[in-house]
């Protein structure tokens, strides 16, 4: 015995909806009526509360009900005349029960937990994670809302591709699903890969969407030149994730700035007192002090014996105090800071490097679906902000503690001197990012390139010996390499290159988008799009490299016009155009340095077990998984002599009142006592 009580159209159903209802004792009807504009009476939904148009409502009801299984729904009538009525049972008080029930958004909730825990047992493991990551471990009533909000979403985006169709689009990878796109093919975290296999089927250009972000993906150097030379302009503009965002001080640093004002002038403070070539000639004692130690201390830890070291721990160990000293003229030994206590250089180092490094890769899925950025995510950005205030908190404390010191002494060449005295108008981040950028900039690219360069040298005795004899014959055995010997020593040259390109650190520059339509190879990139310049796709391009899979300095040794896209883009590590990195000068001193003094110096070999370690992992650039430890054999009793004579410091004081502690050997405690 069933009998129809609740009703979605026509004022019939609705005074007997408004009977039944009050019948069961509710304080307001299941349902109400709205009168629109033309007189026509729409339904309100059973499940929120509010008005949606019958047609809806009733898809919703019929939904909920065949779920429960509890009520069955009948149509009448057609079109918009239609109603969709529940057959309830006569019983009156199972009648309030039911229908109480299925009024309840939980009771939805409730039937679609089981069906979404089978459903993600179904799922492959990746594709499970990311729902999982969307909506939860539980389905609840946000994962609900969540749910519909991506429906919506997808269908908008199904309309625009739709609209869209009759331009001419590059193809798009093919396999993607309606809310994903294409990010569960992306599942091997190393989208550089994983696009480059892409190229073959689909060509140098193609489109790939990820979440509701449309990407187009380039991999030949001639369409990454159109892009950032010819079009530059038009893509100038970064796409940030959440932990960018945040870690960047929302963009406040030269790297991920958009073209603008405020770019151009912290570009130009740091290439003119820093990263350009005449500030970098100026502090080429800083590199070979780093360099010295950097020997020394290997030596020291071999104990005048062969034995295993880690080359990634020698050189990380030489770069920072480097890049402290070429910012602050000093490497703190410790430094009170408030609120985090007391830290000696290697909490530093944790702090203002690693930290950062750690965190600004965190995955952030609202970035895939923008329209959701109202969605909270407070565990995400509380991690990343704690990381990015420690980072601040220390900046600022090194700068009043370089405050301080201008107080006691003169103004050095050192950046932060330089910057303090000479850009008084800087805001607070603009200063503390200004001063962390080169830091952190100089810490990541040259290690791994170095670390990598070094393990090809490790496994590839016959180029190693090549290597060494070069050196040989140009700097002979009594003193060390420099760099003035490194115009005279091309197949290190090649050997760098070759690295840079093989192991390219930065395997796909920083998305940015597209803020006018633009005809790239042929094809139309829309606005709002993102490009994607795959420099590693270009670096490994087959048709420009043959076996571009092999590590093989030879194919770059003796060739001039290579010159890593300053107008030759076959070998892009450095991006091109007017965004190309510009620290370029200080790595190409630092990493071919750093790999001449070793072979000079050692003998390497991999120990046995290293051999199956070279598999990589992408942070914010191309890593070794395992860091390289390589066998090391002393080639002579100590470190050879250097032959510059260490006067030439940035750090010296330009005051007639010279302080040797600011002069090359600059340290915390130096400095921080310095009688001036
Ligand atoms: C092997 C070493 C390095 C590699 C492979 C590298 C690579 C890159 C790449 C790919 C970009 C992005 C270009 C673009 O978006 O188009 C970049 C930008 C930049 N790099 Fe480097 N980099 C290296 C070393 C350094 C060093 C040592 C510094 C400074 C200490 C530095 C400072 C910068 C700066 C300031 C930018 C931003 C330039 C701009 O946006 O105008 N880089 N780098």
């Amino acid at each position: 015995m069933s009998s129809t009580v609740v009703c979605t159209r026509g004022n019939k159903s609705q005074r007997a909806l408004q009977r039944s209802s009050q019948a069961f004792g509710h304080d307001r009807p299941a349902t109400y009526a709205r009168e629109n504009d033309r007189g026509r009476r729409n339904c309100a939904s059973l499940f929120l509360g509010v008005g949606v148009p019958s047609t809806l409502n009733g898809v919703l009801m019929r939904l909920q009900f065949a779920l429960t299984k509890r009520l069955a729904v009948a149509r009448t009538g057609r079109g918009r005349r239609s109603s969709h009525r529940l057959l309830l049972p006569a019983n009156r008080r199972r009648n309030e029960q039911v229908l109480r029930r299925a009024m309840s958004i939980e009771t939805v909730v409730d039937v679609l937990q089981p069906l979404y825990a089978r459903a993600l047992a179904a799922l492959p493991g990746p594709a499970a994670d990311v729902v999982k990551y969307i909506v939860g471990e539980d389905f609840s009533v946000v994962g609900l809302i969540i749910s519909f909000a991506v429906a919506f979403l997808s269908l908008m985006t199904a309309a625009r591709v739709f609209a869209r169709k009759k331009t001419n689009l590059p193809p798009t990878v093919p396999g993607g699903l309606p809310l994903l796109g294409n990010m569960l093919q992306l599942k091997e975290k190393k989208p550089h890969k994983t696009f480059t296999k892409w190229v073959q089927q689909l060509g140098p250009i193609f489109h790939v969407k990820m979440g509701s972000i449309d990407n187009v993906v380039i991999s030949s150097a001639e369409l990454a030149k159109e892009v950032l030379v010819t079009h530059f302009e038009s893509v100038s503009t970064r796409r940030m994730t959440t932990a960018m965002r945040i870690l960047t001080g929302n963009k406040t640093m030269v790297a991920m700035s958009d073209y603008g004002e405020e770019h151009r002038m912290l570009k130009k403070m740091v290439v003119g007192n820093l990263l350009g070539m005449s500030a970098q000639r100026a502090n080429r004692a800083i590199r070979e002090d780093a360099l010295n130690t950097m020997i020394d201390e290997m030596f020291e830890d071999l104990k005048g014996n062969e034995g295993v070291l880690d080359i990634r721990r020698s050189i990380q160990y030489a770069l920072f105090p480097f890049s402290m000293r070429q910012v602050f003229g000093y490497v703190p030994d410790k430094l009170i800071v408030e609120g985090l206590g007391e830290l000696g250089k290697w909490d530093i180092f944790q702090i203002l490097v690693l930290d950062p490094l750690k965190h600004v890769i965190e995955v952030d899925w609202r970035n895939y679906f923008p329209a959701l950025s109202w969605v909270p995510n407070t565990q995400l950005e509380k991690r990343v902000n704690d990381t990015h205030e420690r980072k601040l908190t220390v900046m600022g404390a090194l700068i009043e503690e370089q405050r301080k010191l201008l107080q006691t002494r003169e103004p050095t060449r050192c950046y932060a001197d330089i910057v303090l005295m000479e850009y008084p108008n800087l805001s607070p981040l603009q200063l503390k990012h200004s001063l962390w950028e080169p830091i952190i900039e100089s810490a990541d690219t040259s290690l791994v390139t170095s670390e990598w360069a070094l393990y090809e040298i490790a496994r590839n005795p016959t180029i190693q010996e090549r290597l060494y004899s070069e050196i040989i014959s140009v700097v002979g055995t009594s003193r060390m390499v420099t760099e003035d010997d490194y115009p005279n020593l091309p197949f290190l040259e090649a050997i760098i290159k070759e690295t840079l390109r093989y192991y390219t650190p930065v395997t796909i520059l920083p998305p940015r988008y597209v803020h006018e339509d633009i005809k790239v190879g042929g094809f139309v990139i829309p606005k709002d799009w993102d490009v994607l310049i795959n420099l590693y796709g270009i670096n490994w391009d087959p048709k420009v490299w043959s076996n571009p899979e092999v590590w093989n300095p030879d194919r770059c040794l003796g060739d001039k016009t290579l010159d890593l896209g300053v107008k030759d883009f076959r070998i892009v590590p450095f991006g091109g155009g007017k965004r190309m990195c510009a620290g370029m000068t200080q790595a190409f001193s630092i990493i071919p340095m750093n790999v001449a003094a070793i072979v000079q110096h050692f003998e390497l070999s991999l120990p046995p077990d290293e051999n199956i370690n070279a598999e990589d992992t992408v942070y914010l650039t191309s890593h070794k998984l395992h860091p390289l430890r390589a066998l090391l054999k002393p080639r002579v009793a100590q470190r050879l002599p250097s032959s510059l004579k260490s006067t030439s410091s940035a750090f010296e004081v330009k005051s007639s009142q010279s302080c040797p502690a600011h002069a090359t050997h600059v340290d915390a405690t130096q400095a921080k006592f310095c009688p001036l």
